[in-house]
C-alpha cells in the first residue's frame, strides 16, 4: 500500500461517523416489530420419525378409540362377576371353562354364559357376557380326567375388574394434540397410538447466518496471530436450531463490500431471514451497515441501541424479511440475539413467546456501569444461608464464555454508575432454573484445580467455579457463599502462606505446592541462568526491560511486591488477570518478563527462574466441612493418582513435605 493510500485509510478511519440515533431497548424492539409480520412461514408434512421437536400445525383429532375394544389388563379368566360372589380360599366358586383361549389380537367367538369362564391373556379382547377378569393366581384348575375342565375361583371379582374399556384412554373424535404443540417423544407416542404415520408441522424458518471480518477464521483451521475463530457463526446457528429454526450457515466473508453484498443477496433470496455478525459500527472498515443501507423498504429501522452489551446492533427489514447485523463481540452478539432476534424466530416457527423468569438475589461485590446505556451484567448464582448471591461474570463484551457460564443477568439502569455490594437485585434467568451445584469453589484459578474438579464431576458431583482471585475467595468463604475458597496468599510480614489469613470458623484444607517464578523468552540473557530475585531487581533498573504485572489482590501480586521492595519496573502498571495472560504477553513480546507458575511457563515454552514455592490451599467454612461434596474433594486430594497427576504437571502434592 502506498503512503498516500495509507494516509487516506487512516483519515477515513479517524473520521468515524457516530451512531446517528441510539434508541432505547423497547423503542428498538417496537420499530423492528412495526415492519414485521410474524405469521408462521407455512407447514409441511413429515413422518413420525422426523417429527421430534417440530411444532404441530393443526389440532389432531383421534380417528379411532384407544383401546379399540374392552381389554383385559391381566392374565386370567374372563367371568361374570355375579358368578364369583362369596368366593374364598375355603369356599371357592367353581366355573366351567369355555373351549376358547383369548390371546391378544384374537376376536372371541364364544359368550361367557352364567357359570362359565374363558381363559384370557393380558391385552386380550374381553368376550361378550364377561364383566370382570380374575387373575390366574387366584384360581386353580381342577384336575379331572374326563369331561369339561372346571376352575376354582378363590376370590370374588367386582364388576369391571381388570378391564380397560374401549375408548377409556382416547375417544374417537377427541382432540389429542393442539396446534402449536412441540412434539416430544410423548406426543409422538400419542400420534402413533391413534394410527397417525405423518403429521403436518410448521415449516422451520430458514435463517441465513454469515460471519464477517478479515480476522475471522473457521474453527478447525490454523490460527495466525491476531486472528480469531468464528464463534458467532456456531453459536447463532445452534441457537437458531434451539429456537425451532433451520440454520443455513453461509460461512465467513472478509471485509469486502462486493463479497458481502453477494452473500446478503444469496441469504435473503434463499431464506426467511438473515443474521450477520461483525462490522456494524459506522467506521471505514464496518461494511455490513453500508451493504444493508441500500435497502429502503424500509431497510434499516434501528442502528444503535442504548444497551451494554449490544450498542451497535443493526435491525433491518426488507421484502418483509428480518435482516439483522449483530455486534461482532461474542457476548454482545448472543445477548442481542436473545433479546431481539430470538422472539422473531420463535414467532416464525409458530412457538409462543418464551416465558421469562426472574429471581431475587444479592450482589456480593460492587458492580460499576457505563452511564447512558442500560447495562446487562451476566451473573452466576450461588446459594448462601440467606438466599442467592449473584456474582457478576465481569468478562466484558468480547468474552465468549460469559453467556455460557451465566445463570442469568441483572440490568443496571441507564443513569446509574454503580450498584453497591449488598444491594438486592432481580436476576433474569437464562433459559433454565437455577440448579444448585454440589460444590461451589470461589477464588484463585489453577489448572491443577481444574483437573481435580473435572475428576470430581465425573464421579457425579456437580461443581460451580468462580475465579475471583484469592482475596475474593477468602471473602466469599467468610460470607458463606462457597464450600471451598482456593487461595495462595502470602503474609508479607511472615512469608507464610494462607494460614495467617484464616479467621474464626474457617478451616484450611492443604492443597498442593506450586512454583512461582519469573517467565521470560528463552535466550533472553537478562534472565537466562540468573537468580530470579536478582534478575527482577536488575530488570527494575532497566527502562527497556518491560514487565507485565498481576492485579492487586492476587497472591502473585503480593509475592511480586515483596520481591520488588518498592521498585517500579517499566510496565508495573500493566495488570494481567491470570498466569496465562502473563505467559501470552511474554511469549508474544508485548512484555519481557512477568511472574507466574512453572506449569504455565512450560505450557508456553518460556524460560523460568524459580522464585518461591507457594501453597495453593483451600479455605473451608467449618460449617461446610462435613458436606458430602467437600469430603469427596478432600478424599480426592489424598488419592495416590491425584498425587501422580499433580507431580507430572509440576505441582507438589500436599502429602509430600513442603
Ligand atoms: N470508537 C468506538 N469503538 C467502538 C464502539 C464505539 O461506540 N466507538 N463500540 C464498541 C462496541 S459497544 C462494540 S459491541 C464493538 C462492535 O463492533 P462491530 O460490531 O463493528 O464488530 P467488529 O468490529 O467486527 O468486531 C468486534 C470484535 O468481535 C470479534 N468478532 C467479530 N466477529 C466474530 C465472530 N464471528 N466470532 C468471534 N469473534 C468475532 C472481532 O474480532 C472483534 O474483536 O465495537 C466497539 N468499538
Ligand atoms: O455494546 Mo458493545 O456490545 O458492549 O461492547
Amino acid at each position: 500500500m502506498s503512503e498516500n493510500d495509507l494516509r487516506g485509510k487512516l483519515r477515513a478511519a479517524a473520521r468515524q461517523e457516530q451512531f446517528l440515533e441510539v434508541v432505547g431497548r423497547d423503542e428498538a424492539a417496537a420499530r423492528f416489530h412495526r415492519h414485521l409480520t410474524l405469521a408462521s412461514v407455512g407447514s409441511e408434512t413429515v413422518g413420525l420419525a422426523a417429527a421430534l421437536n417440530r411444532v404441530l400445525a393443526h389440532d389432531v383429532m383421534a380417528g379411532v378409540d384407544v383401546p379399540g375394544f374392552d381389554r383385559s389388563g391381566v392374565d386370567g379368566f374372563a367371568v361374570r362377576a355375579a358368578d364369583t360372589v362369596g368366593a374364598s380360599e375355603e369356599r371357592p366358586r367353581v366355573l366351567t371353562l369355555n373351549d376358547e383361549t383369548l390371546t391378544p389380537g384374537r376376536a372371541p367367538v364364544m359368550t361367557v354364559e352364567p357359570g362359565t369362564a374363558t381363559l384370557i391373556a393380558t391385552g386380550g379382547m374381553v368376550p361378550r357376557g364377561a364383566d370382570a377378569v380374575v387373575m390366574v393366581e387366584h384360581t386353580d384348575v381342577i384336575d379331572e380326567p374326563e369331561g369339561a375342565v372346571r376352575v376354582e375361583f378363590h376370590r370374588a371379582a367386582s364388576a369391571g375388574q381388570f378391564i380397560a374399556y374401549a375408548a377409556s384412554d382416547i375417544a374417537r373424535g377427541e382432540t389429542v394434540l393442539r396446534a402449536g404443540q412441540v412434539l416430544t417423544s410423548r406426543e409422538i407416542g400419542v400420534l402413533a397410538a391413534v394410527g397417525i404415520a405423518e403429521v403436518e408441522v410448521r415449516r422451520r424458518p430458514r435463517v441465513a447466518i454469515l460471519s464477517t471480518g478479515d480476522e475471522i477464521v473457521a474453527p478447525g483451521e490454523a490460527l495466525p496471530a491476531g486472528k480469531v475463530y468464528d464463534s458467532n457463526g456456531a453459536i447463532v446457528a445452534a441457537a437458531v436450531a434451539e429456537l425451532g429454526g433451520e440454520p443455513v450457515p453461509l460461512g465467513i466473508r472478509p471485509d469486502d463490500e462486493a463479497a458481502l453484498r453477494d452473500a446478503v443477496d444469496q441469504g435473503m433470496a434463499a431464506c426467511d431471514m438473515m443474521i450477520l455478525s461483525g462490522g456494524t459500527s459506522k467506521g471505514a472498515g464496518d461494511l455490513c451497515y453500508r451493504v444493508i443501507s441500500r435497502f429502503d423498504d424500509p431497510g434499516i429501522v434501528v442502528h444503535g441501541v442504548a444497551l451494554k452489551p449490544g450498542k451497535p446492533l443493526c435491525l433491518a427489514v426488507t421484502g418483509g424479511k428480518p435482516l439483522v447485523v449483530l455486534p461482532g463481540f461474542p457476548t454482545s452478539a448472543i445477548f442481542t440475539f436473545h433479546e431481539f432476534v430470538a422472539p422473531v424466530i420463535r414467532a416464525l416457527a409458530g412457538l409462543p413467546p418464551e416465558r421469562k423468569e426472574t429471581i431475587p438475589a444479592v450482589l456480593p461485590i460492587r458492580l460499576t456501569s457505563e452511564r447512558g446505556r442500560t447495562e446487562y451484567s451476566m451473573v452466576s448464582l450461588v446459594r448462601t444461608d440467606d438466599g442467592l448471591a449473584a456474582y457478576p461474570l465481569a468478562k466484558g463484551s468480547g468474552a465468549v464464555t460469559a453467556f455460557s457460564h451465566a445463570d442469568g443477568f441483572v440490568a443496571i439502569p441507564q443513569h446509574e454508575e454503580a450498584v453497591e455490594a449488598g444491594t438486592p437485585v432481580s436476576v433474569q434467568l437464562i433459559g433454565r432454573n437455577v440448579e444448585p451445584a454440589d460444590l461451589v469453589v470461589i477464588g484463585s484459578h489453577c489448572v491443577g484445580l481444574d483437573h481435580l474438579l473435572g475428576r470430581l464431576q465425573r464421579r457425579g458431583v456437580t461443581v460451580k467455579v468462580l475465579n475471583v482471585g484469592s482475596m475474593g475467595g477468602l471473602t466469599a468463604a467468610r460470607r458463606g457463599e462457597c464450600d471451598l475458597a482456593a487461595v495462595h496468599l502470602m503474609d508479607p510480614a511472615t512469608g507464610h502462606y494462607n494460614e495467617p489469613f484464616l479467621t474464626e470458623g474457617m478451616t484450611l484444607v492443604p492443597g498442593y505446592g506450586r512454583l512461582q517464578g519469573v517467565l521470560f523468552r528463552p535466550g533472553d540473557t537478562r534472565f537466562e541462568g540468573r537468580d530470579a530475585a536478582e534478575a527482577m531487581t536488575a530488570a527494575a533498573l532497566d527502562r527497556d526491560c518491560l514487565m507485565i504485572n498481576r492485579n492487586p489482590g492476587s497472591g502473585t501480586r503480593i509475592l511480586t511486591d515483596r520481591v520488588l521492595t518498592g521498585a517500579r519496573p517499566t510496565g508495573y502498571q500493566a495488570q494481567a488477570k491470570s498466569h496465562n495472560a502473563i505467559a501470552v504477553a511474554v511469549a508474544q513480546g508485548r512484555a519481557d518478563w512477568g511472574v507466574a507458575i512453572s506449569t504455565v511457563a512450560a505450557d508456553y515454552q518460556l524460560g523460568f527462574l524459580p522464585l518461591q514455592p507457594e501453597h495453593y490451599d483451600f479455605v473451608v467454612p467449618a460449617s461446610r466441612l462435613d458436606r458430602l461434596a467437600v469430603r469427596a474433594f478432600i478424599d480426592l486430594l489424598a488419592e495416590p493418582e491425584t498425587a501422580r497427576w499433580l507431580e507430572a504437571r509440576g505441582f507438589k502434592p500436599a502429602s509430600s513435605p513442603r
